[in-house]
């Protein structure tokens, strides 16, 4: 339903090529509404904790290193289908394989910097916003314009 809520992060990468208000602008005109933001360089123990799934993979260690290189804009948007609509919005894990329109597909080249990261299921979702933020970082606000969207 209306509450499913998903983790959007804007990688290092994003951050430094500008690409922060692009990415969150294309989130609230879509119709999701903000819960959470934030400004993070985050540590290499949570990046192994978010990454959990891919520690046997040989690209792990580069991955945790590009992750920790800069800030990181946290965030947390809340929907209908959010989490699936998310993850067409920003596009395949490899750039090469995303449409333009979507993301990844617009602002990317390269699997190892493809700017953003969102959550692949609603238990993802329920993890990760766990992970990167406190319950009381989490915001219930009215959004004026759901009337119009739902
Ligand atoms: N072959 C690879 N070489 C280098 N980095 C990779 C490779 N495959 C994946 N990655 C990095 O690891 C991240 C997580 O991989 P995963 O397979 O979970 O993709 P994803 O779910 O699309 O990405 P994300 O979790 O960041 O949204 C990718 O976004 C990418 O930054």
């Amino acid at each position: 339903g209306v509450s499913e809520r998903t983790f959007i992060a804007v990688k290092p990468d994003g951050v430094q090529r500008k690409l922060v208000g692009e990415i969150t602008h294309r989130f609230e005109k879509k119709g999701f509404k903000l819960v959470a933001l934030k400004l993070v360089q985050a540590s290499e123990d949570l990046l192994k904790e978010h990454y959990w799934d891919l520690r046997s993979k040989p690209f792990f260690t580069e991955l945790v290193s590009y992750m920790n290189s800069g800030p990181i804009v946290a965030m947390v948007w809340e929907g209908l289908d959010v989490v699936k609509t998310a993850r067409k919005m920003l596009g395949e894990t490899n750039p090469a394989d995303s449409l333009p329109g979507t993301i990844r597909g617009d602002y990317c080249v390269e699997v190892g910097r493809n700017v953003i990261h969102g959550s692949d299921s609603v238990l993802s979702a329920q993890r990760e916003i766990s992970l990167w933020f406190r319950h009381n970082e989490l915001h219930c606000w009215e959004d004026s314009s759901s009337r119009w969207i739902y």
